[in-house]
C-alpha cells in the first residue's frame, strides 16, 4: 500500500487541514499519516482560534516517522511559523524526502490568517525549493507574485511572475474566480489548463487541502504531474457534486463517493 504524509494544522470541524487531508488519502486506498503543525478551533463559520505546536515537538513527529515508515508523497498545508518551517526543511532533507506537494496556506477563505509574517519568507527560502509542485490560490498567488488577479489571463501572468525565482511546478487554483474554477499549471515554461465543472455548491471547505493531497496520492501512484492534477481535479469535482451540506457557514466536502 502507498503511504502519504501530510504535515498541516488541524481542523476540528473536520472539513478542512490534517482532516481533509486523512479523508482524501483514505479515499485514494492509501495509508494516511500525519504530522501536526497547528491546532485550530474552526467550524464552517470561521477559525476562532490558532495554537502552534512546538518546533521541537514537530521534530519529533517527523524522526517518528522517517525513522519507520517512509512515505512515496508529502503533502504540506498549513506551518504556521517560521521555526516550524526550518524544522521542516532540515528534516525533509535530512530525510532526502521527496514528491512533496506544497500547498502554500496563508489565509483561510474566511479571512483568517494561518502563517505569520516570518513564516511567510521562510516559506519560500526554505520550503519550496524542495517542493515538486505549489499550490497557491488566487489570493496566495497574488501576494506570492505581487499581481492582481481577476481574470484567467492575469493567473498566467501571476505563474509565469512566481516562476521567476521558483523552478518547481506551479498550479493557481482558480475557484476564486468569479465564472470559473479552472486551474493553471505552469511547468517547464509552459502553461496548461485544467477545465471543471464549476459546481453550484457553496459548501467548499477545505478544497485547496483536499486538492494537494489527492495530487500527492495520484504523485505516489506513478502518475505525472499533469495526470496527478487532472486526476485530482475529478476528485474535488466528484465530492462537491457529492453534496454534504451540514453546518451554518461553508460547509466540507463529501469524500464518500466513489472515486
Ligand atoms: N465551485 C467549484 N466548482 C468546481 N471546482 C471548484 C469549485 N470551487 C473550488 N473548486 C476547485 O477546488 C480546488 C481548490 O481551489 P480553491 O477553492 O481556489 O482553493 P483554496 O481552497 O485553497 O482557496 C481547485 O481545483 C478549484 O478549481
Ligand atoms: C488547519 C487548516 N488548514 C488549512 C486551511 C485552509 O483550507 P483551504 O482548503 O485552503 O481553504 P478554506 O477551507 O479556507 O476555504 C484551513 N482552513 N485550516
Amino acid at each position: 500500500m502507498k503511504k502519504i504524509l501530510t504535515i498541516a494544522g488541524s481542523d476540528c470541524s473536520g472539513g478542512a487541514g490534517i482532516q481533509a487531508d486523512i479523508k482524501t488519502i483514505t479515499a485514494h486506498k492509501m495509508y494516511a499519516m500525519s504530522v501536526v503543525t497547528a491546532l485550530t478551533a474552526q467550524n464552517t463559520t470561521g477559525v476562532y482560534g490558532v495554537f502552534d505546536m512546538t518546533p521541537e515537538f514537530v521534530e519529533k513527529q517527523l524522526d517518528a516517522i522517517f525513522t519507520d515508515i517512509i512515505p512515496e508523497a508529502v503533502k504540506i498545508g498549513m506551518v504556521s511559523n517560521k521555526e516550524i518551517i526550518e524544522i521542516m526543511s532540515r528534516k525533509l532533507e535530512e530525510y532526502k524526502i521527496s514528491n512533496i506537494v506544497l500547498d502554500p496556506v496563508m489565509i483561510s477563505t474566511s479571512g483568517s490568517k494561518l502563517l505569520s509574517d516570518d513564516g511567510m519568507k521562510a516559506l519560500i527560502d526554505r520550503l519550496f525549493p524542495i517542493a515538486s509542485i505549489i499550490t497557491p490560490n488566487i489570493p496566495e498567488a497574488s501576494c506570492l507574485s505581487g499581481l492582481q488577479i481577476h481574470t484567467k489571463k492575469d493567473m498566467e501572468l501571476a505563474a509565469i511572475e512566481i516562476g521567476k525565482n521558483y523552478k518547481g511546478a506551479v498550479l493557481i487554483k482558480g475557484g476564486h474566480l468569479a465564472d470559473s474554477s479552472d486551474d493553471l499549471l505552469y511547468m517547464n515554461g509552459g502553461i496548461y489548463w485544467f477545465y471543471g465543472e464549476n459546481v453550484n455548491n457553496t459548501n467548499t471547505h477545505g478544497t485547496g487541502c483536499t486538492l494537494s493531497s489527492a495530487i500527492a496520492c495520484n504523485i505516489a501512484d506513478n502518475k505525472d504531474l499533469k495526470e496527478s492534477v487532472q486526476a485530482a481535479k475529478k476528485y474535488i469535482t466528484g465530492a462537491l457534486n457529492a453534496d454534504l451540506d451540514l453546518g451554518k457557514g461553508s460547509g466540507p466536502l463529501n469524500h464518500c463517493w466513489d472515486l
